[in-house]
C-alpha cells in the first residue's frame, strides 16, 4: 500500500494482550498501542482532526501558523500535520516536560517556548496562557485548544472506538485510559457505550489533578491541586473534552508507581512505552484485581512511546533521586499528622497582621515559614529568608501589614499523598499543607519529611 502522505498513516494501531502483568486478573487485559501512529502518540489521531476541522471552518487558512499548550505529543501530532499541510508551529510546553519531547518538536521544526508550571492556568505565565496570548498578536494564526476542541473526542469517536469494537469482536467488557484533555478517554468511552451499554469505563487520575475528586462531588477543589511529576494526565482545570457522564469510575495514581509501572511494561512485556502508559495500566490493573470476571475484555490505552523519557523514567539515577527505585513502600502525609499525636498547632499570621509582628511569632517559635490567612482561608505565606531580604532592601516594611510581603500560598497535597511524592513538592515549593478530615490544616515541612524517611 502507498501512503501520499505521513498522516494517512495515523490509526489502525494494534491491540496486545498483556501475558505477565496480569497474573492474578480474570479474564483478558488487552493494550492498544499507541506509539505505532506516524508521530509515536495517540494524539496524531485528534490533532488531525482539529485541523481539517479548522480548514473546514476557514479558521486555519494558507500559510497560517498552529499555536497550541502541550505535553509535548499533541504538539507533535500537530508538527506533522502542519508539515503535510504547509502551516508553521509555535508550541508552548510547561517546563516539567521532557527534554526529549521539546527536542522532537524542534526537529521537526516546531518553535517551542517553554513556560513554567508551577503557576496557576490563569496567570499570564502559565502554557496555557502563553498560547493564547500569542494566537492573539500573531496574524492568521490557529489555536487549536485540545482542552476545549471536541474535534478532539470526535477523533476518537470516529476512529479509537470503532477501531477497539472491531478487533474485540464486541467483546471488550471495560475500557480504562488516562484522563489528560478528555478527548480519547471519552470519545472512545462513548462510541463503546453506543454499541454496549453495559461497557465499563475506568479514567486514570493522577495525584494533583481535579478529575477522581471533581467527578465523586461535582466540586472543583483547588486544594486538590498541586504539581505532580507524571506527564500528560491529570489536570488543573476542567477541560470541555471531560465529559464525566461517560466515565463510570476514576483511579489516582502515584508518579512512582506509574514509573515503576511504565519500566515493568518495557522489560516483561516488550512494550516501550511512556510514563502515562504506565498510569493507565497499574491504575486499571488495581481496578480489574477488584472487579474483572472470568470471560470480561479489558482495553487499556497506552498513549505514547519511551524514547520521550529516557532521561526520566528509563535513567536508574534519575529513579533512584526522586526515591523510585526504593523497594520499601512509603508512609503517607496521613502518618506524618498521626505521629503528632494529637499536638496541634498551626503558627499563622494575619494579612493585616504587622510584618515585626509576624517575624517576632516566627522567632519565638523558632520557624522559618508560616501561612498567612484571611477570613479563615490561606491566601499566602511568608518565609524567613525572602523576608529578609526584603526588609535589607526596604527597612521600613517592618512596619508594613503583612499582605504587603507575603508570597504564594503552599501547595495543598492530599492527606494519603506519599513520601515520595511530597519530597518531590518540597524540594520545588517550600512547606506544603494539608487538610485531615475535621478540616485542620496542618504544614509538613521538609523537616517532617525527612525525619518520617528515615524513622
Ligand atoms: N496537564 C497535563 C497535560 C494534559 S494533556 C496534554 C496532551 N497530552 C498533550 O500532548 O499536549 C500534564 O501535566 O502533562
Amino acid at each position: 500500500m502507498i501512503y501520499n502522505s505521513i498522516i494517512e498513516t495515523i490509526g489502525n494501531t494494534p491491540l496486545v494482550r498483556l501475558n505477565k502483568l496480569n497474573q492474578g486478573i480474570k479474564g483478558d487485559v488487552l493494550v492498544k498501542v499507541e506509539y505505532f501512529n506516524p508521530g509515536n502518540s495517540m494524539k496524531d489521531r485528534m490533532a488531525i482532526k482539529m485541523v481539517e476541522d479548522a480548514e473546514k471552518e476557514g479558521i486555519l487558512k494558507p500559510g497560517g501558523t498552529i499555536i497550541e499548550g502541550t505535553s509535548g505529543n499533541t504538539g507533535m501530532g500537530l508538527a506533522l500535520a502542519a508539515i503535510a499541510k504547509g502551516y508553521k508551529c509555535i508550541f508552548t510546553m510547561a517546563d516539567k516536560q521532557s527534554k526529549e519531547k521539546i527536542d522532537i518538536l524542534k526537529a521537526v521544526g516546531a518553535e517551542v517556548i517553554v513556560c513554567p508550571t508551577n503557576v496557576s492556568p490563569d496567570d499570564p505565565r502559565s502554557y496555557y496562557s502563553v498560547a493564547r496570548k500569542l494566537n492573539k498578536d500573531i496574524p492568521n494564526s490557529f489555536y487549536p485548544n485540545q482542552y476545549d476542541n471536541l474535534s478532539n473526542t470526535k477523533a476518537h469517536y470516529e476512529t479509537t472506538g470503532p477501531e477497539i469494537w472491531k478487533d474485540t469482536e464486541g467483546k471488550i467488557t471495560h475500557y480504562a485510559a488516562g484522563v489528560g484533555t478528555g478527548g480519547s478517554m471519552c470519545g472512545t468511552a462513548k462510541y463503546l457505550k453506543e454499541q454496549n451499554k453495559e461497557i465499563v469505563t475506568v479514567g486514570i487520575d493522577t495525584y494533583g489533578s481535579v478529575f477522581k475528586k471533581y467527578k465523586e462531588t461535582g466540586e472543583f477543589d483547588e486544594n486538590e491541586i498541586y504539581p505532580y511529576l507524571t506527564e500528560g494526565i491529570g489536570e488543573d482545570i476542567l477541560p470541555k473534552n471531560v465529559d464525566f457522564s461517560v466515565i463510570d469510575h476514576f483511579v489516582k495514581v502515584t508518579d512512582k508507581d506509574a514509573a515503576v509501572m511504565t519500566r515493568r511494561l518495557s522489560r516483561e512485556e516488550g512494550l516501550f512505552v511512556g510514563w502515562s502508559c504506565g498510569s493507565a495500566v497499574h491504575g486499571a490493573l488495581e481496578w480489574a484485581k477488584k472487579n474483572l470476571k472470568e470471560g470480561d475484555t479489558m482495553v487499556i490505552i497506552l498513549p505514547d512511546h519511551g524514547t520521550r523519557y529516557l532521561g526520566k523514567i528509563y535513567n536508574d539515577d534519575w529513579m533512584r533521586n526522586h526515591g523510585f527505585l526504593e523497594d520499601k513502600s512509603y508512609g503517607t502525609a496521613r502518618d506524618i499528622i498521626t505521629s503528632r499525636n494529637g499536638n496541634y498547632e498551626l503558627l499563622v499570621s494575619q494579612k493585616n497582621d504587622k510584618v515585626k509582628d509576624a517575624i517576632g511569632l516566627m522567632n519565638g517559635k523558632s520557624v522559618s515559614q508560616i501561612p498567612v490567612m484571611d477570613n479563615g482561608q490561606v491566601v499566602g505565606s511568608i518565609t524567613d529568608n525572602k523576608l529578609l531580604s526584603k526588609i535589607i532592601e526596604n527597612p521600613a516594611l517592618k512596619d508594613a501589614e503583612v499582605a504587603e510581603v507575603m508570597e504564594d500560598s503552599m501547595k495543598f497535597v492530599a492527606l494519603d499523598s506519599t513520601l515520595d511524592v511530597l519530597s518531590s513538592m518540597v524540594d520545588k515549593e517550600k512547606a506544603v499543607l494539608v487538610r485531615d478530615e475535621n478540616h485542620r490544616v496542618h504544614i509538613i515541612t521538609k523537616h517532617d519529611i525527612l525525619e518520617a524517611i528515615t524513622k
